[in-house]
C-alpha cells in the first residue's frame, strides 16, 4: 500500500484579491505552492505528489519546473475544490491503486511539514474511514445563526485542518456519491456522508489556511520558524 499527495491549487483566491492566485505568491521567495508541495517532497512516506490546477494556468510552470522529480501536474482543475478533487482523482485511475491512501492537502497551506505528514499517517494507520488533521476550538464560540446572539458548547469541537486522508476507492465514491457537491467544503464531509466517522489527528496552528493578506505575513512567521 502507498501514499499519494494530491493538491488542489485551482482556486481563483477572490478573498485574498492579489493580482495572481494565491498559491503563486511569495512567501520568502518561494512561490506558496512551491513550500506546500516541498513538504510533500521531504517526506519519505509519500510515493508521488499530484498538483490540480485550471487548465489555462499561466503560473504553475514557474512555481514547479517541469523536471521537479516526484511530482506530476494535472490541468484539470474544476469550479469548486470539490470538483478539481474528483477530477484529479478520476485521472488518477491507473496510477493509484483502488487501496492505496490518498492526502488531499489545499496547496493554500504551506506550513504543512514532513512531521505533520507522518504523524496523521501513523495516527489512522488502517482505519477504514481515513482520517485528517484538525485543531481543537479553544476560544469561546458564539452564533448568530438563530437571531440574538447566543454561545456554544464547544467541547467536541474542532477546526478542519489538512491533509485529509483515505483510500482511493472510497474518497473517489464519496466525492462521486455526494448529493450536493458544492455543498461539502472538506473532503471528510463527503467520505462522513457515507455513515463513516473519520479520525481527527491534532494538527497544528503553522497550518493554517492563507485565505486573506494578513494570513501571508503569519505564514511566513512559521515558514521562518523552519530555518531556526
Ligand atoms: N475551484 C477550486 C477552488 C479551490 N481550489 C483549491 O482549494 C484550496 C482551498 O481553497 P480556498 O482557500 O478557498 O482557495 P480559493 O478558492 O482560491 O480562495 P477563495 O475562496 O478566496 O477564492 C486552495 O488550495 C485552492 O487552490 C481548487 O483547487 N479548485
Ligand atoms: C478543506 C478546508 O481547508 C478545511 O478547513 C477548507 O474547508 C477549505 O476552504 P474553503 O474556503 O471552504 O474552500
Amino acid at each position: 500500500m502507498s501514499y499519494f499527495a494530491l493538491i488542489p491549487a485551482a482556486g481563483v483566491g477572490a478573498r485574498m484579491a492579489a493580482g495572481c492566485p494565491k498559491q503563486y505568491l511569495p512567501l520568502l521567495g518561494k512561490p506558496m505552492l512551491r513550500h506546500t508541495v516541498d513538504a510533500f517532497l521531504g517526506s519519505s512516506r509519500i510515493a508521488h505528489t499530484y498538483v490540480v490546477v485550471s487548465a489555462d494556468d499561466a503560473y504553475v510552470a514557474e512555481a514547479l519546473p517541469a523536471d521537479l522529480a516526484g511530482v506530476t501536474v494535472l490541468r484539470c482543475g474544476g469550479a469548486t475544490r470539490m470538483e478539481s478533487i474528483r477530477n484529479g482523482l478520476r485521472q488518477l485511475a491507473t496510477a493509484i491503486g483502488q487501496d492505496d491512501l490518498v492526502l488531499v492537502h489545499d496547496a493554500a497551506r504551506p506550513g504543512l511539514t514532513p512531521a505533520l505528514i507522518g504523524k496523521l499517517i501513523d495516527a489512522v494507520g488502517d482505519h477504514e474511514a481515513g482520517g485528517l488533521l484538525a485543531l481543537p476550538v479553544v476560544d469561546t464560540v458564539k452564533s448568530t445563526r438563530t437571531g440574538p446572539v447566543t454561545t456554544m458548547a464547544r467541547d467536541g469541537l474542532w477546526l478542519a485542518q489538512t491533509p485529509q486522508m483515505f483510500p482511493y476507492r472510497l474518497l473517489l465514491r464519496a466525492l462521486e456519491e455526494a448529493p450536493d457537491p458544492e455543498a461539502i467544503t472538506d473532503d471528510a464531509s463527503a467520505v462522513e456522508m457515507l455513515g463513516l466517522s473519520p479520525l481527527l489527528v491534532e494538527g497544528h496552528p503553522r497550518n493554517l489556511k492563507v485565505t486573506r493578506p494578513d494570513d501571508l505575513r503569519i505564514a511566513e512567521l512559521f515558514l521562518k520558524m523552519d530555518e531556526q
